[in-house]
């Protein structure tokens, strides 16, 4: 069996080709050519650093040459220039450590930012299919090894040649029969050196992804931290934990056995090619066709011969590694932005809806949307909410309201029919224009760690603390706030203060108040609140439909009696729509539902047949 069908074989993947070489090199040749300046130092400094290699061959052969025929002014001036090369070569290694370093943490900053950038950019569809874990590992890890590749990879892939060269030519004038002999084994290395690197950006993949797959257990983990407790999995989690790291530590150790070998091969090319070189050197200075110092300045220069071979192998293999994290970020930064698949429709440019002044209408025609391209979501919906009105949508769990705000948000696009706001199409609005006449308040609102002023202020962050201020005394969480010890100053989020449901909701909903768009999409908490809560809420949502249309998702019968219109769905479709009292009397599922809150069970949980 060929090695390239066992590597196959073994990553389900083919080995890299030229091609994906230089692929790679093209992704960062905008981040090189953003910092030229840079490079062309390092460039420089690498000419300068090959010169001062062959500088102290030349040194080396003076010296001893003087030493031999007793000449003591020319030892004097050849330490004089040794001291100078001395010194040199250590301020060229300074610069060149100091540029490359700085140089590499800001493409790594660079980098890191456009995959943020580009992340934030990206669909729901997306997020469904990646685990923040993994994103996280590619964001960390990722970056990091990708970044080698520009780094100290390419800086020595220019040098190594580059000394080579240098000293084939220097030892090429010394002694041509030795210096062609010498070339013979720099390839024997680099064969070696080459099948191992192979192998390398292989484990270098696997490692990447067994990293991320770690990250994103462990992420998993401290998320549900509670529940692990609850229902004491902690064994059965450290368990899984061990196991992914025990398989890590089998890859690392591959890549410890790869490393071992590479380094072997390199060696065993580069120890022959010095016995070899020393034999036959020692022999033409018995027979005069060489100096002694002559000698040794070939023996202390050959090895930068040799081991560029070994050398460059060795910069592939790490190449490779960074091929491998490179890999993965590709697979992010591939992905279309949100932006991209919401507007392939027509690159039309409509309107963009002009700052609130009045409520806009939103109308659904005819819209059907399937997650996995199998079973419609929602199907054929056609739902018209004129501007102003509440309109109420109720239905058991998986009935498909979340999905309807979904698609009203634009996190996905509609598989067919369309959405129209304030009578413009979807299709003819950006998605950010959109969602910037939308106030959005989740079922279980998402706190960020900071302050509660913070956290209101993200509804609109150019609004003063005065508009913070008034927004929370409208949603009913101002007395609230001023009861906390440090106010509305009070962390909050993961590592804050910990709110009850209730209180969630009314910073959610004074956020919404502070950006005062024209449409409202309320998706009402499942959990119940106390009685106090509740009416502190429904207070406050009141206030917040006031003058705009709303779309709530509605689980308890509280929020109902402000609707103008119910909407009743099942299984993705509208079954029932109209009045309370007149959906009540229709004896359909909407009575039913109502019946079984009545009796104390809840709805939104209750599978109900139609
Ligand atoms: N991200 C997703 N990927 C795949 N299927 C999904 C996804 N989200 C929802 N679904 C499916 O779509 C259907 C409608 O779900 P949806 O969440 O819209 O219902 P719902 O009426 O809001 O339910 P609930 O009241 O429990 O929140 C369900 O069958 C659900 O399993």
């Amino acid at each position: 069996m060929r090695l390239t069908n066992v590597i196959v074989r073994l990553s389900g993947k083919a080995v890299p080709s030229m091609r994906e070489t230089v692929r790679y090199y093209k992704f960062f040749l905008p981040y090189a050519i953003r910092y030229w300046g840079a490079y062309l130092f390092l460039l420089v400094t690498l000419v300068l650093s090959v010169t001062m290699t062959l500088a102290y061959a030349w040194f080396l052969k003076n010296i001893v040459q003087d030493a031999v025929t007793h000449n003591i002014v020319g030892i004097t001036w050849m330490v004089g220039f040794g001291i100078g090369f001395y010194f040199v070569n250590v301020t060229v290694n300074f610069f060149n450590t100091y540029v490359r370093t700085v140089t590499m943490n800001k493409v790594r900053k660079d980098l890191k930012t456009d995959l943020w950038t580009h992340l934030t950019c990206l669909p729901q569809s997306f997020y469904n299919r990646y685990q923040s874990g993994d994103l996280m590992s590619r964001l960390n890890n990722d970056t990091d090894v990708a970044v080698g590749a520009i780094g100290t990879n390419l800086v020595n892939i220019i040098r190594l040649p580059l000394t080579a060269g240098a000293a084939f030519v220097y030892l090429f004038g010394m002694n041509p029969k030795l210096s062609l002999i010498l070339l013979c084994f720099g390839p024997i290395a680099l064969v070696s050196a080459t099948i191992f690197s192979r192998y390398i950006r292989i484990n270098g993949r696997q490692i990447q992804n067994q990293l991320g797959k770690i990250s994103g257990l462990v992420t998993e983990i401290l998320a549900g931290h509670a529940l692990v407790r609850a229902f004491s999995l902690q064994e059965f989690f450290s368990d899984k934990y061990e196991r992914e790291m025990g398989k890590l530590l089998t890859l690392q150790t591959s890549s410890a056995r790869l490393g071992g070998g590479f380094r072997i091969g390199a060696q065993v090319a580069g120890t022959a090619a010095l016995l070899w070189c020393i034999g036959m050197g020692a022999y033409d200075v018995a027979s005069g066709v060489m100096t002694a110092g002559s000698l040794l300045a070939f023996i202390s220069l050959m090895n930068h011969l040799v081991s560029p071979f070994t050398g460059m192998a060795q910069q592939f293999g790490g190449l490779q590694r960074s091929m491998a994290a490179t890999e993965r970020l590709w697979e992010v930064l591939e992905q279309p932005a949100e932006a991209a698949i919401l507007n392939a429709a027509g690159s039309l440019r409509g309107k963009e809806p002009k700052a609130r002044a009045l409520p806009y209408s939103l109308e659904l025609r005819n819209v059907s949307f399937s997650y996995d391209g199998i079973r419609d979501a929602v199907h054929h919906i056609t739902l018209a909410v004129p501007a102003g009105k509440i309109v109420a949508l109720v239905g058991p769990s998986g009935a498909g309201k979340s999905t309807l705000f979904q698609l009203i948000m634009r996190f996905y696009n509609p598989a067919s029919g369309e959405i129209l706001m304030n009578n413009q199409p979807y299709g003819l609005l950006q998605a950010p224009d959109t969602r910037k006449c939308i106030a959005y308040v989740q079922q279980e609102p998402y706190l960020f760690s900071g302050s509660i002023r913070e956290n209101i202020l993200l509804g609109s962050l150019v609004a003063s603390d005065l508009d913070v201020v008034r927004a929370a005394k409208q949603a009913n969480i101002h007395d609230f706030v001023l009861s906390l010890p440090q106010g509305y100053e009070t962390q909050v989020g993961e590592h804050g203060v910990r709110l009850s449901g209730g209180q969630k909701q009314r910073i959610a909903i004074a956020r919404a108040l502070l950006k005062d768009a024209p449409l409202l999409l309320f998706d009402e908490a499942t959990s119940a609140l106390d009685s106090e809560s509740e009416s502190l809420v429904q207070d406050a949502l009141l206030r917040l439909m006031q003058s705009r249309t709303t779309l709530v998702i509605a689980h308890r019968l509280s929020t109902i009696q402000h609707a103008d219109v119910i909407v009743v769905m099942n299984e993705g479709e509208i079954v029932e729509m109209g009045a309370h009292d007149d959906l009540l009397s229709r004896g359909g599922l909407y009575s039913r539902l109502h019946h079984l809150q009545s009796n104390g069970l809840h709805s939104g949980h209750q599978r109900v047949k139609a």
